[in-house]
């Protein structure tokens, strides 16, 4: 090695997962902890990391271009957001009264409101005003230390209005630091236009807007909203093998408020997560194991929502031994929040993971729910440098100490794009840039 691009000193605590793989069950644990560290970054990736010493020492006669010195703190992987809507026109506060009033969410949604309420706002929205409304949702995401994030469609409906959110998220991926990874969500509600009629709007999903997205190449997921009154089990499978069919990995959102059989089609389908579940029957966590499917947990979505229920994380890791991954799930309905730190948060109060559990889901587990684990989620020679630099003496500290953002600074493509709670990114990480 002759160069070095940037060295990054000063780490307080190092802590990683290890490995490119879901880490499953007890091993969601188990945690790379170093004190005293270094990372050392060549054209973007990670080429050395370890204690400060050994790392300096084996650099004795290399030519470093830039050494940052984070002051002792932590640093974990850039965490991972693999479930948001973070594309969408309006917000939904004038639903609060209602919703605060004991109206279900399903209930809202049938009489108009809910999704139908920001699909109309969606539809209504240029191109250009929903990017800078997501722009803004997404630096605050990466404000909270998250450098890759998953974006659904749904909220369109109609081929233009779903193309136009997909490609809404494919120029923040072109132009923010931030890695987008998009999916189509076609199926997320009935429109009005097809009310009564689920299976002709299943029909234009198919037929229609899967060839485009495709064609596009605008998305690398399709998901589908599978619930009681929704898509039914039959529906969301149709969907989901012709997305297989034209190049699209299945994602669902499954047993969300009724145990409809969401969580067996994920594993029926082959789909690479199931997300909410917060109604799956054994029978359904069994199938996700059996075919690798990985837990998304959403505990912002059940918070806000007013949920007694919650996803049952303890029996996912203990029993059926899954790989959880956590998310916002940041949308304008059941869960308004940018910030993965509350989510962690709730993930240690209401489903009961420990710190150790909490960091693999927003890092390795996350990761490999958007197919990404050889390249992100966790500290590993040859991975990105994609880094969180936390004002926080260890990880417990995180969901411990709540309600505020313990970023200190990120790293992105070993770029330093955040720096004393700033976004400092110029046009470090990707060209043309619009922040
Ligand atoms: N449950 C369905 N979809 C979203 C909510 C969308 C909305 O209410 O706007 C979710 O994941 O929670
Ligand atoms: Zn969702």
């Amino acid at each position: 090695m002759e160069r070095i691009d940037l060295l990054v000193t000063g780490i307080g605590r190092l802590v990683t997962p290890q490995g490119n793989a879901p880490r499953c069950g007890q091993q969601m644990k188990e945690l790379c902890e170093i004190t005293d560290a270094a990372i050392a970054i060549l054209a973007g990736r990670i080429v050395l990391f370890g204690p400060a010493q050994e790392i300096l020492d084996g650099l004795a006669a290399v030519e470093i271009s830039e050494t940052i010195d984070v002051g002792g703190r932590m640093v974990t992987p850039g965490l991972v957001d693999p479930h948001t809507h973070l594309v969408h026109g309006g917000s939904r506060e004038h639903e609060l009264a209602l919703k605060r009033s004991g109206v279900p969410y399903l209930e809202i949604l049938a009489q108009g409101g809910g999704i139908l309420s920001t699909v109309r706002c969606t539809r209504a929205a240029c191109e250009q005003d929903l990017y800078v409304k997501a722009l803004r949702s997404l630096n605050e995401m990466l404000l909270n230390g998250v450098t890759t994030v998953e974006a659904k469609s749904g909220y369109g409906l109609t081929v233009e209005d779903e193309l136009k959110q997909l490609r809404v998220a494919k120029r923040l991926n072109d132009t923010h630091p931030v890695d987008i990874v998009s999916t189509f969500m076609g199926a997320h509600a009935v429109p009005p236009e097809f009310k009564g009629h689920t299976e002709a709007f299943v029909d234009h999903i198919v037929n229609e807007m899967l060839p485009k997205v495709a064609e596009e190449k605008l998305a690398v997921f399709c998901d589908v909203f599978c619930e009681q009154g929704i898509f039914s089990v039959e529906q969301s499978r149709r969907i989901l093998l012709a997305g297989k069919h034209g190049g699209l990995i299945p994602k669902i959102h499954a047993d969300e408020i009724e145990p409809l059989g969401g969580a067996e089609l994920a594993g029926e389908v082959g789909a690479i997560s199931a997300e909410h579940l917060l109604a799956a029957t054994d029978k359904g966590l069994a199938a996700m194991a059996k075919h690798g499917v990985i837990p998304v947990l959403l505990p912002g979505t059940s918070f806000n929502l007013g949920l007694a229920k919650h996803a049952r994380a303890r029996d996912m890791i203990d029993r059926f031994e899954l790989p959880v991954a956590l998310s916002t799930d940041y949308n304008p309905g059941s869960c308004p929040t940018e910030s993965i730190q509350l989510i962690m948060m709730l993930a240690s109060l209401n489903l009961k993971m420990t710190p150790e559990e909490i960091l693999t889901a927003c890092t390795i587990n996350a990761a490999n729910a958007l197919g990404r684990g050889e390249d992100i989620g966790s500290i590993e020679v040859g991975k990105l440098a994609d880094l969180t630099i936390f004002d926080a003496p260890n990880i417990a500290y995180l969901p411990y100490h709540f309600g505020t953002n313990h970023t200190f600074g990120v790293i992105k493509n070993g770029h330093v794009i955040v720096w004393n709670r700033a976004i400092v990114y110029t046009e470090a990480s990707k060209e043309g840039a619009e922040l």
